[in-house]
């Protein structure tokens, strides 16, 4: 018998945009200048060298703690692909996800999902008997997943390049920190960035003819891997992304796009350490002379942690600078800059980040709460019946 509960509104914008495979939304990609005379472009090989598990040895002791793992069963795949949520409601858990939402006699969710069940076509639920569920597909890999968080202690997950930025708004803490392994589940497939790795990575690429050929052979898929970085509060002021042209800094810019009045003073430290860091730590080792380095100094400014190595691609947020800017600076023989925001920007909040892969709170609350399911499809039948009533006047 299935034990999962299903979260199976087909919620707004992220899972209608995996059956849509409309994956471009990626805010990262659609913030840049675009123009066809400065040409970008990266190769499969590129893109590969930027997968963690490919750069996680080559500096290990400069990077949080964080494990790999991988290969990823395709049933898992599939779960992080099919539309809606199905949470694993195991016996012996005691999660706030799935507490509650058993169907019994006593609640009234089980009436609701009943009428629910009348409802829906034979074809529907034969779909929804089709439906990946943790505890019935991939059980081992779910019990590793847990090991996993009770080894590390709270998580933030990434793919091969991408963590879910987009889909903070699921978990009520708004963060990617994951406390178990239904927030994990929650925060995965709910993310567009993470279906960009499944499904677009490879796009764009270019490369030579027998490279090409050589990954096709090898397959057009690459081999996937969930990430679970240990947790860590980091101060996002002090984040910065490095443009690394044949090997030399281009430029670097804040992460976190807020004004911090402190960080002006400490910029040219922060340029000396970012030097000697690229020079002596990462270019020696990292395959390709071409990337994009994320980085994390946190105070006393002793010690630089490595986060991420991106490709140097327009798929890669260039921030506070524009990629035509940068490639056009690159020839520069003077001093490069690091660019920071400079005074409060009040328009960057009308529109939030990632605002386009976000849905009302209603519906985040109902997720959640089978009561809320209820009022809320109530409230929208309300709605529409007055809408109705409405039109019809005016007949
Ligand atoms: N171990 C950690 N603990 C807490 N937060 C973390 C940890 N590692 C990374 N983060 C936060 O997660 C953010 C996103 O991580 P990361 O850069 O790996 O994602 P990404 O998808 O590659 O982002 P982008 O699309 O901008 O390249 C980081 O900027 C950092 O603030
Ligand atoms: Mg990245």
């Amino acid at each position: 018998m299935c034990k999962s509960c299903v979260l199976n509104f087909h919620y707004h914008n992220s899972k209608y945009q995996k059956t849509q495979n409309n994956i471009e939304s990626k805010s990262k990609m659609a913030s840049q200048d675009y123009t066809p005379l400065t040409n970008i472009s990266v190769t499969k090989s590129q893109i590969s060298n930027c997968s963690f598990s490919k750069w996680y040895p080559l500096f290990k002791s400069h990077i949080p703690k964080a494990m790999i793992i991988k290969p990823l069963p395709n049933e898992f795949i599939q779960y992080l692909e099919q539309d809606g949520i199905i949470l694993p409601n195991e016996d012996s858990s005691t999660s706030f996800y799935t507490q509650g939402i058993t169907n019994d006699d006593e609640n009234e969710y089980s009436d609701w999902e009943e009428q629910a069940a009348n409802d829906e076509s034979s074809s529907e639920q034969e779909q929804e008997n089709e439906r990946v569920d943790p505890l019935v597909h991939f059980p081992e890999f779910h019990n590793k997943l847990k090991s996993a968080i009770d080894e590390l202690g709270s998580v933030t997950p990434k793919l091969n390049w991408s963590a879910p930025r987009d889909a903070t708004w699921i978990l009520p803490n708004n963060t990617m920190k994951c406390n178990e392994v239904n927030e994990l589940y929650l925060l995965l497939n709910a993310s567009n960035y993470i279906m960009h790795d499944l499904q677009n990575a490879f796009d764009e690429c270019t490369g030579k003819e027998e490279e090409e050929e050589e990954e096709r052979r090898k397959s057009n898929t690459p081999e996937f891997e969930l990430i679970l970085r240990k947790w860590f509060d980091i101060n996002p002021a002090l984040e910065f992304r490095v443009f690394v042209q044949n090997g030399k800094i281009i430029g670097i810019s804040q992460r976190d796009l807020n004004y911090y009045d402190y960080l002006d003073a400490l910029s040219d430290q922060f340029k000396d350490m970012l030097d000697g860091f690229v020079k002596d730590v990462i270019v020696p080792k990292f395959p390709d002379k071409d990337f994009v380095v994320d980085v994390y100094i946190p105070r006393p400014f002793n010690k630089i942690f490595l986060i991420d190595i991106n490709p140097f691609a327009r798929k890669t947020d260039p921030l506070l600078f524009s990629w035509n800017e940068l490639i056009e600076s690159s020839g520069d023989k003077k001093d490069y800059e690091l660019r920071l925001v400079k005074e409060n920007n009040v328009g960057r909040f009308v529109s939030k980040e990632h605002s386009e892969n976000q849905v009302p709170k209603d519906l985040i609350d109902a997720a959640l709460d089978p009561q809320a399911i209820k009022e809320l499809t109530e409230k929208w039948k309300e709605l529409l019946s007055r809408q109705e009533k409405d039109e019809e006047n005016k007949l």
